[in-house]
């Protein structure tokens, strides 16, 4: 990874409280430009919150987010709507629409935001389509008539419609079997490299963390246990991170990782 710590994304002393429930309490991270950042923790610990908080679709209690910059709390609705063209959410089903194929699909941004002309904003999809590896007959296809791992391709085409600097993924790997899931890491990897995609994504998948994560932050007890490479963090002797990574499953991806040796 190239190492222009610039800050894609800066949270800064961040609480959330739902009613008298407290999600985050103080929490502070820089993402950096080009970054694969991941978002850890039990269930129920606020990840998802965080990344919505990201996305401008939740408002945090108190405490800044900047995003390229910009701190989200001083901008109108107006910036906010022009800010989300620089960066694009995938939640964990995908969410295309099943009325529209996959061309239709990814094409809509586009459409919404755009005013190039029909054949040109097919051009742009159907490029798009090609991007992550979908065959181009995929394009005339239905959501129903794809696979789990060639939904979130298109998923996955449709957030990069617009040439996003930024990607939030929400559990991308949810519903995948363990090849396509792996093959999705694959993508991650790939786009970051060709299009120097900045990636946050919050995971369950120990597995895909080792894979792809350049850096991750662990919330646990409301605030930021850890944040470091996924190697450190598996090595700290924090009880809830040492809990985490050396659970069954988190063993097993542990040794896998530390015998292939990321
Ligand atoms: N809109 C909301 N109103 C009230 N409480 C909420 C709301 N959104 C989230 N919460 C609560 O905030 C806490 C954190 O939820 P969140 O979905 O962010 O956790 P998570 O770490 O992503 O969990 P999981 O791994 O199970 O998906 C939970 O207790 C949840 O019930």
């Amino acid at each position: 990874m190239d190492k222009e710590l610039e800050a894609v994304v800066k949270v800064q002393n961040l609480y959330t409280r739902f009613g008298e429930a407290v999600v985050h309490k103080d929490i502070s991270f820089d993402i950096h430009r080009g970054e694969i950042f991941a978002i850890i923790g039990g269930s129920g610990s606020g990840k998802s919150t965080l990344l919505r908080e990201i996305a401008t679709l939740n408002s945090p209690s108190s405490g800044t987010i900047q995003i390229f910059g910009k701190p989200l709390k001083d901008l109108n609705e107006k910036e906010i709507l022009k800010l989300r063209t620089r960066f694009a959410m995938m939640f964990q089903q995908g969410a295309l629409f099943g009325s529209f194929t996959v061309l239709e699909n990814v094409a809509l941004p586009l459409k919404e935001h755009t005013d190039l002309s029909s054949k040109f904003i097919n051009e742009l999809a159907l490029q798009k389509i090609e991007l992550v590896g979908l065959p181009l007959d995929a394009a005339v296809k239905f959501p129903r008539e794809l696979s789990g791992g060639m939904i979130k391709r298109a998923a996955v085409a449709r957030s990069l419609a617009l040439d996003p600097e930024l990607l939030l993924l929400d559990e991308p790997g949810s519903g995948l079997d363990p090849v396509s899931a792996s093959a999705l890491d694959e993508l991650i990897l790939s786009l970051r490299e060709s299009l120097n995609l900045t990636v946050v994504l919050v995971t369950h998948d120990l597995g895909s963390l080792w894979r792809v994560a350049d850096r991750v932050a662990f919330l646990g007890e409301k605030i930021l246990l850890g944040l470091d490479t996924v190697a450190n963090l598996a090595h700290s002797s924090e009880p809830q991170l040492r809990a985490y990574f050396r659970g069954a499953r988190g063993h097993l991806a542990y040794q896998e990782n530390t015998w292939t040796q990321k």
